[in-house]
């Protein structure tokens, strides 16, 4: 537990007793008032009474208003601590994580499950403990005074639990149904913001209303039901709670007319009921929170609880600055069982080559990129860098010392510079534009509005893919790895911003070992080593010149691109 829970708990604690003894004295403090001021007309005993009363409730109040307080306080550290370890783990699962869950699930998770707690947290927690208090302190009381007559009220709540008990599971499943459906529609919602412009594009927006409205209405049935079990739980209470009265004034008379209580007693026990009732309407209100809360804890802690798949093994060592040779043993890889993306991949890579991965669409090149940075680990076979198998290291010496340029160039929302920066925390603002002149970026990144400064939001939306991708090299130059990955992007450039491309890609690549998912023939061509991949085996390698005189898929792939391009001129 946490000092700073240490410390408030037992405030909260002290206080809570305080505030349920002060609620349990007030009809004791009644009883004396009618049996030994009002009925022998002691007008002095009965101002006595009243100014203890007063004294206690102002003590009551008092204690109420620091434990919520403390409770609340207590309550947004614990919400504070959750999001951020919930957080903190889903930036190391794996991809594999990421591949079966929308990113809005992933969301609903953080935001509305955590908060959902958060009223578990702030009172319903000490609440329960409240009424648990103040329930075990009435029963101990109306016990104590008449054994009869509070066996007689007492013996009508085990019959309101046991009827509750089936209820409460109906409610329970039904709560669970909501969360479900809720972060179906959360992931559904997601989606389509992110796929907005092709939604538009095909003008499937009136499709896409719809869909959403059955997936509204699914979530608005699913809540209607849960909340109408939940609302059945209030009114079995009073019901039982009428049958209490019942008895204690039927049973009470009778026990007056003998003579074995008083009338006060009566009055305190009948206030007792109401309070005995309270707590136990509260508990059924309070129910569906808890019971939404726990749907969502059991959610959040399903996150919590799944370990990375790509771990690292007990002793990992850091892997020491590398000189970049990269070798691939016999590597098989799926990613569903039964469904080969790589099958027996053996590649020898010298420090500083630069190797182009070409091959039809769903080849395997983006999978080897994968398995080199160790975003999957492979069925069967090795990764070796400088002879040292790569699940050997620490993930993060591997990953600090490899750098990626992928083909979605990632622009986050902050300054140019912050996004340069994204490459090497540290670095100075000199180092960034120093990068940046050096990819050719300085240009055009001086020519808008607040030149490094400018923000630019999620997504790098204002940027053309030209900029975005000059942008992401500086980034890769900035972190200036020894190992490069690079996927290159497929869209069609103007001629200006291509032919920068490529003078910023030479900088990039000298002197680093650098796989790239070559697209452009200037890239290939300047290849030290060309690997051709079909269906996930590695077909033929060499460069340019061995592989155009072999005649086979390279041939043949460089064939087509060039018709391609002789006939869009
Ligand atoms: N996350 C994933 N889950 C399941 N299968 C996947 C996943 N990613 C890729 N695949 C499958 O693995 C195979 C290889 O995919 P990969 O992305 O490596 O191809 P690629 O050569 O990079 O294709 P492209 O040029 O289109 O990017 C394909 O059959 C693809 O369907």
């Amino acid at each position: 537990m946490k000092p700073y829970k240490k410390q408030m708990l037992p405030i909260i604690i002290i206080m809570m007793l305080v505030g349920a003894i002060t609620k349990l004295t007030i009809p004791l403090l009644i009883r004396e008032a009618i049996d030994n001021s009002i009925i022998p007309k002691d007008k002095n005993l009965l101002f006595l009474i009243v100014g203890i009363m007063l004294t206690v409730y102002v003590i009551q109040w008092l204690a109420n208003t620091f434990r919520i307080k403390y409770t609340n306080m207590i309550g947004q550290r614990v919400i504070y601590d959750l999001r951020h370890d919930l957080f903190s783990h889903i930036q190391k699962l794996s991809f594999r994580f990421f591949d079966t869950r929308p990113a809005g699930s992933v969301l609903v998770r953080v935001t509305n499950y955590v908060n959902s707690l958060q009223d578990l947290f702030t009172n319903g927690v000490v609440n329960l403990l409240i009424d648990v208090v103040q329930l075990c302190g009435i029963i101990i009381i109306l016990l104590t005074f008449n054994f009869k007559l509070g066996a007689s009220i007492i013996v009508t709540v085990p019959i309101m639990f046991l009827i509750s008990t089936q209820l409460r599971k109906k409610i329970r499943r039904a709560w669970q149904d909501v969360t479900m459906k809720q972060s179906r529609l959360n992931a559904h919602l997601n989606e389509c913001i992110q796929g907005i412009k092709v939604t538009q594009a095909y003008t499937q927006e009136k499709e896409n209303i719809q869909f959403f409205n059955k997936m509204n209405m699914v979530n608005r049935l699913s809540w209607n039901r849960a909340s109408m079990l939940n609302q059945s739980f209030g009114p079995l209470i009073e019901i039982t709670g009428a049958v209490g009265y019942c008895i204690l004034f039927w049973l009470g008379a009778h026990l007056i007319q003998t003579e074995e209580i008083s009338v006060g007693l009566l009055v305190a026990f009948a206030t007792y009921i109401g309070y005995f009732w309270e707590p136990i309407t509260r508990l059924g209100q309070m129910y569906s929170q808890l019971l939404i809360a726990m749907a969502s804890a059991e959610r959040i802690f399903e996150f919590i609880d799944e370990e990375p798949t790509v771990a690292e093994i007990e002793g990992a060592k850091d892997l020491s600055s590398i000189q970049g040779n990269v070798k691939f043993e016999n590597l098989v890889f799926e990613y569903e069982p039964g469904r080969p993306a790589l099958k027996g991949i053996n590649l020898d890579v010298q420090a500083g080559q630069s190797i182009a991965l070409v091959g039809h669409t769903g080849s395997g090149k983006s999978t080897i990129m994968n398995l080199l940075c160790r975003f999957y680990d492979p069925n069967e076979g090795k990764i070796l860098i400088d002879g040292q198998d790569i699940r050997h290291v620490t993930i993060q010496s591997l990953r600090s010392q490899i750098g990626v340029v992928l083909q979605d160039t990632f622009i986050f929302s902050g300054t140019i510079r912050d996004n340069i920066r994204f490459g090497r925390l540290d670095a100075t603002n000199e180092e960034i534009e120093l990068v940046a002149k050096a990819v050719h970026a300085h240009d055009f990144i001086m020519s808008l509005p607040a030149g490094y400064d400018t923000e630019v939001q999620e997504r790098g939306n204002v940027l053309s893919m030209g900029q975005r991708q000059l942008i992401s090299f500086a980034r890769a130059l900035l972190a200036n790895p020894r190992v490069l990955i690079l996927d290159e992007a497929t869209a069609s450039i103007d001629t200006d911003t291509e032919l920068k491309i490529q003078e910023a890609l030479k900088t990039l690549l000298a002197g680093r070992t650098s796989f790239i998912v070559a697209h452009r023939l200037s890239t290939i061509r300047n290849a030290d080593k060309i690997v051709v991949l079909d269906h996930g085996r590695m077909m033929e390698i060499g460069n340019h010149d061995e592989l155009m005189k072999e005649q086979k898929i390279y041939f043949g792939l460089i064939q087509a691109q060039y018709k391609f391009l002789q006939d869009a001129v």
